[in-house]
């Protein structure tokens, strides 16, 4: 699908999207449970449905409402008419979440994905898994993942400078056995993220004990208790509505938990620093457009901030330096480059050394026809960008932002931005 932004102002109100983050820890913590959970405000991005998905393969019964989703479950059971297969679709959290939970089970099982997932790295499943007693076959470090358990949580040091998602996968998985066992981290990046998992951890009646995020320990034999939760809403996502606000009008912003466990709620600061007119309620947020300045901002435990920082800072008077751009290499496209390519297109100079990425901004961001390169978060800041550009920005391959926030584009038009689509695909709500 090819969407056209076009160049004009915003003002209105929307409420954001369910956050990916907490729905598929949610979906992961009801199936760890014995009995029916309730997900109230659940996430439908197809990084969610790929979720619910695997927890179906893996013995949970789905049963969606109109509001809410039911899962009934009595352990991790593989379906054995599936295969023994699951498929994480595009998601890196699930695959690296779904793997150490899958393999609580002793029965051989096959981990699939496909488009950017095939090509992100999982030899941090090679080197942990057989210490924990699970068998690991992978296709040189790639998908399709083979394992045979079932895991056996011991004390175990692993290395987090990769992606927090791995360590994720782990406490969740070592939540339903594990009996006096600490898991050290070495250089754990995207801290928050653990921190959220942790809470989801605790929601569902899991306690860990967690010491300057390198050490966590459980302490005697637990269960997940299967109840109800309800999904916050999505700062990664708002991240650009509220960019677009800053940068091209006003917005108010609804279910906006500004004391969330969500690494992206730090888009406040950014917005701040760049001298945004911000106004953050408890569940609510407003921001209207005032005089941008270049920022300094450190993005290495936030990394999906990214591309909502790269729209902010195109309009930002001077240049932004933003930190954690290595964090990037592995995202659903080499994020650093994308944003360069994409943004070079429309008139917005990048520069990536080694770590930091300078953006020189406020020279004026012209129309053009960009790529999402298939990476949601790609299309979502160039269609921002578009806003304050000289004329139209079209966006190919535009329905990426179904991974993540399938009414993006709808919730734009909501604020008033002129977004027109062509060849939009039945998946596109
Ligand atoms: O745990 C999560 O929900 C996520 C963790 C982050 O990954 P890394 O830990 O690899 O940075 C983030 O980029 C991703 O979009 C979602
Ligand atoms: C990188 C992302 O997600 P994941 O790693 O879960 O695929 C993202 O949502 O930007």
């Amino acid at each position: 699908m090819q969407v056209t932004i076009l160049p004009g102002s915003i003002n209105g109100t929307v409420t954001a999207n369910p956050s990916k983050s907490a729905m598929q820890r949610a979906v992961a913590a009801a199936l760890l449970s014995n009995g029916k959970s309730i997900i109230r405000n659940p996430g439908l991005s197809n990084d969610c449905l790929a979720a619910l998905d695997v927890a179906s393969k893996l013995g949970a019964t789905i049963n969606r409402q109109e509001d809410y989703i039911e899962i009934s479950s009595n352990g991790i059971h593989p379906v054995q008419s599936a295969g023994n297969e699951i498929n994480c679709g595009e998601s890196g959290l699930g695959i690296r979440m779904f793997t150490p939970i899958a393999s609580l089970s002793p029965l051989p099982i096959t981990i699939n994905g496909h488009g950017s997932l095939t090509t992100r790295p999982m030899n941090f499943f090679e080197e942990v898994l057989p210490q924990v007693g699970v068998k690991i076959s992978t296709l040189e470090g790639k998908l399709p993942l083979h394992i045979q358990g079932p895991l056996q949580a011991k004390n175990i040091t692993i290395d987090g400078s990769l992606s927090s998602q791995f360590l994720t996968g782990l406490l969740m998985a070592f939540g339903a056995v594990a009996e006096d066992v600490t898991i050290t981290v070495k250089d754990l990046k995207s801290k928050p993220y653990i921190a959220l998992t942790l809470q989801l951890m605790q929601q569902f009646g899991v306690q860990v004990k967690e010491e300057n995020f390198e050490r966590f320990s459980f302490g005697k034999k637990q269960a997940y208790k299967a109840g109800e939760y309800t999904v916050e809403g999505d700062w990664s996502g708002a991240a650009f509505l509220l960019v677009a606000a800053a940068v091209a009008g006003k917005a108010e912003v609804h279910h906006l938990n500004t004391q969330s466990a969500q690494s992206d709620k730090a888009i406040l600061e950014a917005l701040e620093k760049a001298g945004a007119g911000l106004m953050p309620g408890v569940f609510t947020v407003n921001v209207e457009k005032q005089q941008l300045k270049a920022f300094d901002f450190d993005a290495t435990d936030c990394p999906d901030l990214f591309p909502p920082l790269v729209a902010l800072a195109a309009n930002c008077e001077g240049t932004t330096k933003i930190l954690g751009v290595s964090r990037l290499a592995h995202k659903e496209s080499d994020r650093g480059k994308t944003l360069q390519e994409e943004f070079g297109k429309l008139g917005i100079s990048i520069e990536l050394h080694g770590d930091e990425m300078l953006v020189h901004g406020g020279t004026g961001i012209t129309g053009g026809t960009v790529r999402s390169h298939n990476d949601h978060r790609i299309a979502m800041a160039c269609a921002v960008a578009a806003l304050t550009a000289s004329g139209p920005v079209v966006i190919e391959d535009a329905e990426a932002i179904n991974k993540s926030y399938p009414e993006f584009y709808e919730h734009l038009q909501k604020l008033g931005g002129v977004v027109k689509k062509e060849g939009a695909t039945s998946q596109v709500h």
